[in-house]
Formats: structure tokens, sequence, C-alpha cells
């Protein structure tokens, strides 16, 4: 059998991190070797070593940083995959203009793969939210997300990224953000007309179907030579 890939959790206290420490510790193909959050409490948790991100530079050798943290945690993570040539996979959203200009350089260097969102599910959605705006132009195209009441950023990564897929169909998508409670994740896509309106939803309805999605593509990521790479082509090609 393989080794297992050696992976850094960064944003390892967070809702997501979270997910992600608890699905990787049952699986037999990888092996957390950092978590890093901005700022650390414990040591060693549940055997695994936890680093504070200031201390990103004595983290050990691994293979693939998997990052769901926050805009502002970004490049540091970024920087250390391209200064040890490991692979990087990342759902972070809000990321600035600079940021994705620097994500496309480093693919130059390292195999990266940057996600919105990390459901199979919506990747399919994105795929027949592009083919119902082109078979439907002058239709309205309405695109409307909710989340849990402490994210940030509006509209969702998620939301960006179907509305781009929209645009590539001909439609023009306005966007709507609610922010309430504890919803994992909602997205649904409107394209109406005069007496007839199509409505294409996704619902999360918790976090491991990210994470899930997160590992499996951080396995295949490493095998990968540097470039950008999407998730539908790592986990289906
Ligand atoms: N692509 C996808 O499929 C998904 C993407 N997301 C995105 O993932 C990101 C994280 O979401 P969520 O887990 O809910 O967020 P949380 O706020 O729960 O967690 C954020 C994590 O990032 C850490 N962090 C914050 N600032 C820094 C920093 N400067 N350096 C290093 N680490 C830092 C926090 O550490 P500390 O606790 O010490 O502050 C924490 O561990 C968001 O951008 C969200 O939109 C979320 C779900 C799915
Ligand atoms: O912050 C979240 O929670 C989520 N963020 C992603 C986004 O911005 O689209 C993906 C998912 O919807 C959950």
């Amino acid at each position: 059998m393989d080794k297992p890939v050696r992976i850094l959790v960064h944003g390892a206290s967070g809702r997501m991190g979270q997910a992600l420490l608890r699905l990787a510790s049952g699986m037999k193909d990888v092996s957390v070797v950092a978590a890093v959050q901005r700022s650390v409490g414990q040591r060693v948790v549940d055997g695994t070593p936890h680093f504070a991100a200031s201390e990103l530079a004595g983290t050990p050798a691994f293979d693939v940083a998997v990052d769901f943290s926050l805009p502002e945690g970004f490049d540091a993570v970024r920087a250390l995959c391209e200064a040890r040539g490991a692979a990087l996979v990342s759902g972070t959203t809000g990321l600035s203009d600079a940021q994705r200009a620097a994500l496309d350089a480093a693919a130059g260097r390292i195999p990266v793969l940057w996600q919105a969102n990390f459901s199979v599910g919506v990747a399919v959605l994105d795929e027949l939210v592009e083919r119902a705006a082109t078979a439907l132009p002058g239709w309205d195209c309405d695109i409307v997300e909710s989340h849990h009441a402490h994210k940030r950023d509006a509209p969702s990564g998620t939301a960006l990224a179907l509305g781009a897929s929209a645009s590539r169909g001909g439609a023009t998508p306005r966007y709507a953000s609610l922010r309430a409670g504890d919803i994992v994740g909602e997205h649904l896509v409107q394209f109406a007309t005069m007496g007839e309106r199509i409505e294409l939803v996704h619902r999360a309805g918790n976090r491991d179907i990210f994470a899930q999605g997160a590992l499996q593509a951080a396995i295949r990521l490493v095998r990968r030579p540097p470039g950008r790479y999407g998730l539908r082509q790592l986990l289906f090609d």
C-alpha cells in the first residue's frame, strides 16, 4: 500500500477545519501532520500537532495543504506551499483579485485546486445553470444564497461561481444574500420570464460533503504535475 498522503490542515479550529480533522482521522490513506489556526491552545490534540499561523515556517514536511481559513490567512499558506513544493487545496472564499492572481502564478510551480464549493451536487448544478442560461436567452436570472449568521463574505463564493456560469451562458445574474441561524449553505438559481419560472436549488445538509470532497481531491492532487485543477476533473476524470 502507498504511504498515507501527508496533509497540513489550515484553519483547523474552524467549522470546516473540525470536519476535516474528524473525517481525516478515519481515513487510512491520509495523515494530518499539522493543524494550523490563527492562535493555538493545546499543542497536541488526538495525536495531531497544532501550530499557530505565526509558526507556519516550523511545520513538518507535508504533501498537500488543505486550506479553509479566511482571506487574511490565505497568502501565508499559499506561499508556504510554493516554498515547500507542496500541493494546495483551498476552499477559502472572499479572496481578492490579487490573491486569485497569486493562485494562478503558484500553479506554474505547484498543483493547485481552489474551489468555491467542494460538494459534488454544486459541481453538477454549475453545469445545469450554464445550460439553462444558454437555452433561455432574455430570461431574468437571480441567485439567492443563504448561510449561517457567522459567514463574512457576500455574495458567497458559490453564488459568484454560479453567476459566472450563468454569464457564460449569456445571462446577467443578480444576487441576494441571507445570513441567518446555522444554515450550512443554500443556493437558488432562478430563471424567470413572463408566465413561467425555473428554479434550480442546492441545499447542503452538513459540512462533511465539503470536507469529503476536499480530502478526496487532495489525495488525487498530489499525484499531478503543477497546474490549476478543477474538482470534477480530479474526482471523476
Ligand atoms: N469551498 C467550500 O466548499 C467551502 C468553503 N468555505 C469557506 O471556508 C472558509 C472557512 O469557513 P469556516 O470553517 O466556516 O470558518 P471559521 O471562521 O469557522 O474558521 C476559520 C478558520 O481560519 C482560521 N484563521 C483565521 N484567520 C487566520 C489567519 N490569519 N491565519 C491562519 N488561520 C486563520 C481560524 O483560526 P482561529 O479559530 O484561531 O481564529 C479558523 O481555524 C470560509 O472562507 C468559507 O467561506 C466553507 C465551507 C465550504
Ligand atoms: O462559509 C460557508 O459556510 C460556505 N462557504 C462557501 C461559499 O462561500 O460558497 C461554500 C458553502 O456554501 C459554505
